[in-house]
């Protein structure tokens, strides 16, 4: 079984998906981790030299390739990833997916408690633009976002998370 993680950057993906796989036994695949091996290059050079739409094509591909390699993991995808081309009906057709749905407000207090400079799309932003952005944003992919199976909804502590998405499984 596949399973994958979708939701807005700083909503745990990378974080929880990494501790179900290994509550599962499963393989854990970062979806920009996996591009990034792949390109030889972070997602900020991705950005800033292609480009996003290009970064977007790759993404797909990547996901494409992610699925062709591994029938049991648990994928991480990247924050936009669900919201470009058909890649949402991809995903869903490929395992079981699930959208982290947390609060903006909490989704900015961890990005600000991390690097954004990784985050191409919100580097060098104030507390005030990342709100903006990150309010904005998520207006805009939440149709996307909804159509995974399952949702997690709330700032959840991790672990409380592990457990209900297990329970899902
Ligand atoms: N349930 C949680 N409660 C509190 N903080 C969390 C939780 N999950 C993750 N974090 C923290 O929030 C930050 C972002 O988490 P993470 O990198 O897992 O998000 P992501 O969804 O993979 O983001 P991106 O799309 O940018 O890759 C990290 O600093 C992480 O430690
Ligand atoms: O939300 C987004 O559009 C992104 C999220 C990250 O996972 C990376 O894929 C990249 O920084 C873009
Ligand atoms: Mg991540």
């Amino acid at each position: 079984m596949r399973i994958f993680l979708v939701g807005m950057m700083g909503s745990g993906k990378t974080t929880l998906g990494r501790q179900l796989a290994t509550q599962l036994g499963y393989t854990f695949v970062d979806l920009d981790e996996y591009i990034e091996r792949r390109e030889g290059k972070s997602i900020a050079q991705l950005f800033e030299q292609e480009g996003q739409e290009q970064f977007r094509l790759k993404e797909r591909q990547a996901l494409e390739a992610v699925v062709q390699e591994y029938d049991q993991a648990v994928i991480a995808t990247g924050g936009g990833a669900p919201c470009f081309l058909d890649n949402m009906q991809f995903i869903n057709r490929s395992g079981k997916s699930f959208f982290l749905d947390v609060p903006v407000e909490e989704l900015v207090n961890r990005l600000l408690n991390s690097d954004l400079s990784v985050r191409p799309l919100l580097a060098g932003k104030s507390t005030e633009e990342l709100n903006h952005f990150m309010t904005k944003t998520l207006s805009e992919r939440l149709w996307f976002y909804r159509q995974a199976h399952y949702t997690l909804s709330g700032n959840i502590q991790t672990s409380e998370a592990l457990l209900t998405l297990i329970n899902y499984i």
